[in-house]
């Protein structure tokens, strides 16, 4: 594990540097390339509340996006199912990858509205579908007596919220997801912002998916022109899953093609080369990688 390596919040930002105010970091780093766009879903393009189902996402919040994919190739990586977390974003002309990357498609429309054809798709835990639905009855079923539990399917994944469960009893809804991961070798158990997950026990994460989307666009964007030392991939997130996308990028990657931003309002443990304070930050952000792109700084697809 790693240790706390900051002693404030000023020396939390040296590691971290935030890409709003410190934008000259950011575009020193992605100059003159043409940017690859992920971006997480909650508490990065919607504010975390506190009920899962309202989560939605501003309107000025999907504009940005949309301009944003016009210019970039762009793509959803969420813990949501893909089907959910595509009608809280509503743009077919994204990239989305559910359950934490198990599940993948390629765009439904073209930035101009097009319809596409050739579609990409990817579920590399396809087998644990059926297990999925298993674990979420049984999760349903043994957590009914502790009050404010929501379980929620997402496909490929299984989230008990305990947000609106009362301290004590939070111990509980752990002790029911341990059981069941005991149960069954081939589930795992995860955290994430007051939630427990239970998932296929599968070498793959948000930083795998990221790669596969990431190999899977190059041979256009060569068509394109576009080399892959000309392309500089983006992650945008704020929970510990995306960390698994943000060791991605700078493992195999490098600063040089590729750079995490952490969505976070005070200083946390992160492999994300910068920061942003919060979706707000995140809107900022997104609207003057338009502006740099149409200022030529960075480039954009023709
Ligand atoms: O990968 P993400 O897109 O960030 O999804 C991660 C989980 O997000 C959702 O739960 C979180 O946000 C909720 C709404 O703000 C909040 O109520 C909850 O406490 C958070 O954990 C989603 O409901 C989960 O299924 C996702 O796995």
């Amino acid at each position: 594990m790693i240790e706390k390596y900051w002693n404030d919040e000023e020396e939390w930002r040296g590691y971290h540097p935030n890409a709003c105010d410190e934008e000259n970091k950011f575009v020193d780093a992605a100059e003159g390339k043409l940017l690859t766009v992920f971006l997480d879903y909650d508490g990065t393009l919607a504010p975390i509340v506190p009920e899962p189902d309202k989560a939605f996402m501003s309107d000025e919040m999907r504009e940005a996006v949309r301009q944003c994919a016009k210019r970039f190739p762009t793509a959803i990586i969420s813990g949501r199912s893909r089907q959910k977390v595509s009608q809280f974003v509503k743009l077919d002309e994204l990239y989305y990858a559910g359950s934490h990357g198990l599940d993948i498609a390629g765009p439904k429309t073209t930035t101009d509205g097009e319809p596409i054809e050739k579609k990409l798709a990817h579920q590399p835990a396809q087998w644990a579908r059926d297990v999925m639905d298993r674990v979420t009855k049984e999760l349903i079923e043994k957590c009914a007596d502790i009050p404010g539990t929501n379980i929620e399917h997402n496909m490929f994944c299984v989230s008990a919220h305990y947000r609106a469960v009362s301290e004590e009893l939070r111990p509980r809804v752990e002790a029911v997801v341990d059981e069941i991961c005991a149960s069954e070798e081939c589930l795992i158990k995860h955290d994430g912002k007051m939630v427990w997950e239970v998932r296929p026990r599968v070498a793959w994460d948000k930083g795998k998916a990221l790669s596969y989307l990431r190999d899977a666009l190059l041979p256009d964007l060569s068509e394109k022109g576009f080399r892959p030392e000309d392309v500089f991939t983006i992650y945008i997130g704020d929970d510990v899953t995306d960390e698994d996308a943000f060791m991605e990028i700078n493992e195999e990657l490098g600063d040089h093609l590729g750079v995490g931003l952490l969505v976070s309002s005070s200083p946390k443990v992160s492999a994300a080369k910068f920061s942003l304070r919060d979706s707000g930050e995140v809107l900022r952000f997104l609207t003057r990688l338009r502006e740099l792109g149409d200022a030529g700084t960075i480039k954009t697809l023709p």
